[in-house]
């Protein structure tokens, strides 16, 4: 068989199996649909029907990534089935998603990566707002940063959680990579200012420091911004990621130009819906001990005994007194989990205020 009938012969098999798939995919959304008509025809009087179901939704795409078998990579089936799932969820229930903004962020790449592309996002100007839309019911859920593996905590959004009562619905986890962008019209012989996020200039500081010793970093509200800023100066760079690119049509000048190749930063999902377990759990809380020796050390002493990981422990100063902290810890388990409980309240005796910001499935993709 020559390559050409070769290749028609496979591409009449790939149309086949497309049908199939689509035939599938509709199969699997009408059962969706019938998922909403259960949910609300069962209501107790009053109650609010709950659509988005994080714990089941993290289990279906660990279930897929355990059953495939390639050639496909797990990641990759995952990343296909959540958005299937965004496209059959959007048949109950558009989510809104309010995210640290504007258009072209990272926390909007986190916000699609972690609910899919079938949500309605919206920009917010403030970490603050993100967290005041949510409290005011006019989102379904907010994405805000929380750390980055170069630069550490976000302090803006712990102080945040100290300001507002909210619980944490999900993590999501993004590499991130920086390009040094430019409009084009720029004269890249005469760039003078680099403009990005703080936090951007700070993960590129090695390389910056290497290229562009004497030229003037500005630091601005965020990558996007910075993007669009680029657009029409001749002599000026931003550094931002490729949403941002392409969003505002720029030119890469150098690619993938963080110091630290690993370079990643960590989203939490913000709502007031409590989510179940699903056997593989994270939980966030805040608390704050007296300000005597050892507190720290007694503090963490029941996690110890209960065999309890801690995979983060970050303190803030508090604004109700002078010298008082708090201590934001994230634990591997979910709070109803016997032995969390049991240190949590042994805890919950010792410390000034305690206060679980949420228990979350742990992030799959
Ligand atoms: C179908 C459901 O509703 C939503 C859609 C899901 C899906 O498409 O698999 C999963 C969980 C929910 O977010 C459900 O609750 O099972």
């Amino acid at each position: 068989m020559s390559a050409t009938d070769q290749l028609k012969a496979l591409r009449v098999r790939i149309d086949t199996l497309d049908e199939r798939i689509l035939e599938l995919i509709s199969e699997r959304a009408r059962c969706a649909q019938e998922v909403a008509h259960v949910k609300m025809a069962n209501l107790a009087e009053g109650e609010e029907p709950v659509f988005y179901r994080p714990e089941r939704e993290a289990w279906v795409l660990k279930h897929i990534m355990e059953l495939n078998k390639g050639p496909l990579s797990g990641e990759e089936v995952a990343r296909l089935f959540r958005e299937i799932m965004s496209s059959c969820l959007a048949l109950e229930q558009t989510l809104k998603v309010a995210y640290l903004g504007p258009e072209g962020t990272f926390t909007q790449a986190a916000a699609l990566k972690h609910f899919g592309h079938s949500v309605k996002s919206l920009p917010m100007a403030a970490i603050d707002e993100v967290f005041r839309e949510v409290v005011a019911n006019a989102v379904n859920f907010g994405v805000v940063p929380v750390e980055n593996s170069t630069e550490g905590a976000v302090n803006h959004t712990l102080d945040s959680f100290l300001e507002h009562d909210l619980l944490i619905c999900g993590e999501v986890e993004l590499r991130i990579h920086h390009h040094l962008l430019v409009g084009e019209n720029t004269r890249t012989d005469r760039i003078t200012r680099i403009y990005s996020h703080a936090q951007s200039l700070a993960q590129c500081r090695k390389w910056l420091d290497a290229h562009y010793p004497n030229v003037e970093r500005v630091a601005v509200p965020s990558n996007a911004d910075a993007a669009k800023r680029v657009k029409t100066e001749w002599n000026s760079a931003a550094i931002a990621g490729d949403m941002a690119a392409k969003l505002y049509g720029l030119t890469y000048l150098a690619e993938k130009i963080e110091d630290r190749p690993d370079n990643s930063t960590r989203f939490l999902i913000i709502g007031t819906q409590a989510v179940p377990p699903t056997g593989d759990d994270k939980t966030s809380i805040i608390v704050s001990t007296r300000n005597k020796p050892g507190a720290l050390y007694e503090l963490l002493k029941p996690f110890h005994e209960n065999g309890i990981d801690l995979t983060r422990i970050e303190t803030r100063p508090t604004r109700s007194g002078k010298w008082t902290y708090a201590f934001f810890i994230d634990l591997v388990g979910h709070h109803q989990d016997p032995l969390v409980k049991g240190a949590l309240e042994k805890i919950s005796q010792e410390a000034v205020a305690l206060k679980v910001l949420g228990s979350y499935p742990k992030a799959v993709l």
